[in-house]
């Protein structure tokens, strides 16, 4: 008996493999990888128990559990899957398709007085070692963010930022959000990057901004109260021990350049 194979079920083969690897990496990044083999176990046991040895009792079972294991596995993975369907979503090439639809106007967009005050307020906070988390959102929406906050709405204001997280501020505590040309919000609360390979000396305030970065396209910075250093995350990864002039050149490619 010959099984024949057509260059579908070739294209069809490499496709499963591609998402049985990707599904592998980001098991292994989310530290899940034992439940990925504990499933693909499962998954070989049921196929020899079912449809090689045709063992009708076991594999009734294992069918019923097969069908149930679907809306576990979604209960189960639900972070693994948020995150696979955003980085599909924010893949370069989507992303370029989507601005084709996305009318922006100028004013919604941030400029160099935007950035400026960002920037000035940083490098005075760093110099005084005050603690600060800004987050300028892009294009995804950080709505649910800002709710956990107060509400601001005001020009972005260099010294109304370095108020803000002035040691006795009422809001000196979370994260600030930056939407378009406008300070949106104050103490708000963030994601917490769960990440092992993060260096043990930066605290939450850095995992915040981490987290945030990997949820969203949003920049978050960083100016630590125990080091004095100014940080970025931009996409899941640290840009650490910035200067006031590489923090500006960051802002401005990933604000003006790339937009
Ligand atoms: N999930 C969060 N969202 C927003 N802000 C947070 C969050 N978790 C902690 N913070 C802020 O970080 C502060 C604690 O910072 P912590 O010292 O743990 O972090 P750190 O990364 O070591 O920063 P630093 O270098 O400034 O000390 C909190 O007081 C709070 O303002």
């Amino acid at each position: 008996m010959f099984i024949e194979i057509s260059p579908k079920d070739i294209v069809d083969i490499i496709l499963v493999a591609s998402l049985l690897y990707y599904i592998f990496r980001l098991m292994r990044e989310s530290r899940s990888l034992n439940i990925f083999i504990g499933i693909m176990v499962f998954i070989l046991v049921w196929l020899f128990v079912s449809q090689i040895l045709e063992m009708r009792l076991l594999g009734s079972i294992l069918d019923k559990l097969v069908s149930v294991g679907v809306l576990a596995i979604i209960v189960l993975f639900q972070e693994e899957i948020r995150k696979f369907l955003y980085s599909l979503g924010a893949h370069q090439r989507f992303g370029a398709f989507m601005k084709l639809f996305v009318n922006k106007h100028a004013s919604d967009t941030p400029d160099m007085s935007t950035i400026m005050p960002i920037v000035m307020a940083c490098m005075n906070m760093a110099r005084q070692k005050v603690g600060a988390l800004i987050v300028i959102e892009r294009g995804v929406s950080l709505d649910d963010i800002v709710a956990t906050g107060d509400t601001i709405d005001s020009n972005i204001n260099q010294r109304l930022i370095e108020n803000i997280f002035f040691k006795n501020s009422p809001l000196h505590d979370g994260a600030m959000v930056i939407r378009k040309r406008r300070i949106c919000a104050a103490g708000c609360i963030l994601p917490v990057a769960h990440d092992q390979n993060i260096p043990k000396e930066l605290g939450l305030r850095h995992r915040a901004a981490l987290g945030i970065s990997q949820d969203s396209d949003a920049i978050a910075i960083v100016c630590s109260e125990e080091s004095g250093r100014i940080s970025v995350a931009i996409k899941g990864e640290f840009r650490l021990r910035l200067s006031a002039e590489k923090l500006e050149a960051i802002l401005t490619e990933e604000l003006l350049v790339r937009k």
